[in-house]
């Protein structure tokens, strides 16, 4: 039996098991299996031909955004509208064939926004692109789910669905549970909070699943079964995703109120030009960057278009002078502070204080 159907088997009894006390350790091996299938698939056969012609488009700038969805839903259009690069868009679906790298530039920030083949259901287990477009969404620090605003719900879930598979987390934090394997003592469960959703049996049975006899194991919070299967697989890749539901002008305003109320979502219109520069602030907010301007002794600080570091939010002092230059921080003294992480402005900080956006900063050297 080939992989394909060793996945569709195992789904098939998953779905036809009822949920309650008596199947949830089945359920829960069953899931387990699922998981190993699937990295079964996601592992390459051979070096060659395996991964295809892979879009070996270089990381650039300060962040990479990766543009996902079905074909035609307007992902080309969107490139073409936010970035100096064209890419070609038509009424007919795969128009895109490979990957479109432009430039968005945003707060001095450079951020790299990639157009992508548009996927279809099955996309996870090789049909189409697929596999080669998530490959390149595993590599993004956000992904835009790109939706027809006009089409149902289900593709979205459909889509979420595909990377789900291939062990792309939306909008999750990696669960906090600690996983030590040992060579002998049998499995040994501890919480912090108390456990509703598995119990020790359940969690000794997944491992025995994965061959592991002897473990200690530490819950920090009320997870189920099926984020502890992700921390034994441990390749789970956790992204920030904005719903992108373009296409609003063929919508009723009512409709279109609702969508932009629900988590994580924008509404757009690329043709119309609506919503696109909050699309943008959105995309900036959901990368967490932030930028710091620089001021030598005596001068102004640089503030132009195209001044300034761009970091991490919660990024130090240190952070920003391993950015400006590799010696700086063990040549660092002190740092003067202008902007809202201080208390005062100007304030004179160490090199562990961390910054705020906008702020100004000035590095004394030893
Ligand atoms: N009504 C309307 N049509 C749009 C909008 N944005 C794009 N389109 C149209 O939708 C069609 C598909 O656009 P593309 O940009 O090629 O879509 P894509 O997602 O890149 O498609 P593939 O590359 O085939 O996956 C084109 O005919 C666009 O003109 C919009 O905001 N409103
Ligand atoms: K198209
Ligand atoms: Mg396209």
């Amino acid at each position: 039996m080939g992989i394909l159907e060793r996945i569709a088997e195992v789904e098939r009894e998953i779905a036809r098991t009822q949920k309650n006390k008596a199947t949830e350790y089945h359920l829960g091996l069953l899931k387990a299996k699922l998981a190993k299938f699937r990295q079964q698939l996601l592992e390459p056969v051979g070096k060659a031909g395996a991964k295809g012609e892979g879009f070996d488009v270089v990381k650039t700038g300060d962040a990479r955004v990766a543009l996902i969805g079905f074909p035609s839903v307007g992902k080309s259009t969107f490139l073409s509208t936010v970035t100096k690069t064209e890419s070609v868009a038509a009424s007919y679906e795969f128009t895109t064939l490979t990957c479109i790298p432009g430039v968005i530039h945003h707060e001095g920030a450079r951020i790299q926004l990639l157009d992508l083949p548009g996927i279809i259901e099955g996309a996870s287990s090789g049909k189409g692109r697929g596999r080669q477009v998530i490959a390149v969404a595993k590599t993004a620090d956000l992904v835009l789910m790109m939706l027809d605003a006009k089409k149902g719900d289900q593709q979205r879930v459909l889509l979420e669905r595909e990377l789900e598979a291939v062990g792309i987390r939306l909008n999750q934090t990696r669960p906090r549970i600690y996983l030590k394997r040992k060579s002998t003592g049998g499995v040994k469960v501890n919480n912090t909070v108390p456990l509703t959703k598995v119990d020790e049996k359940m969690i000794a049975t997944v491992l025995h699943e994965y061959k592991i006899f002897n473990a200690d194991v530490i819950f920090h919070d009320d997870y189920n079964i099926d984020e502890f299967i992700d921390i034994i697989q441990g390749n789970r890749v956790y992204l920030r995703c904005l719903y992108v539901y373009n296409k609003i002008d063929q919508l009723t305003l009512t409709r279109m109120n609702e969508i932009a109320r629900e988590p994580h979502s924008v509404v757009i219109s690329c043709e119309l030009n609506l919503n696109i520069d909050y699309l943008i602030e959105m995309i900036w907010e959901y990368l967490a960057l932030i930028r710091v301007y620089l001021k030598k002794p005596g001068n102004a600080p640089d503030l132009g278009e195209e001044d300034g570091l761009i970091l991490h939010s919660d990024s130090t002092i240190e952070q920003a002078c391993h950015a400006i230059h590799r010696t700086l921080a063990g040549q660092f003294r002190y740092a003067i502070v202008w902007g809202t992480s201080t208390k005062f402005s100007p304030q004179r900080v160490g090199i562990t204080h961390v910054l705020h956006h906008e702020d100004v900063i000035q590095i004394t050297k030893k």
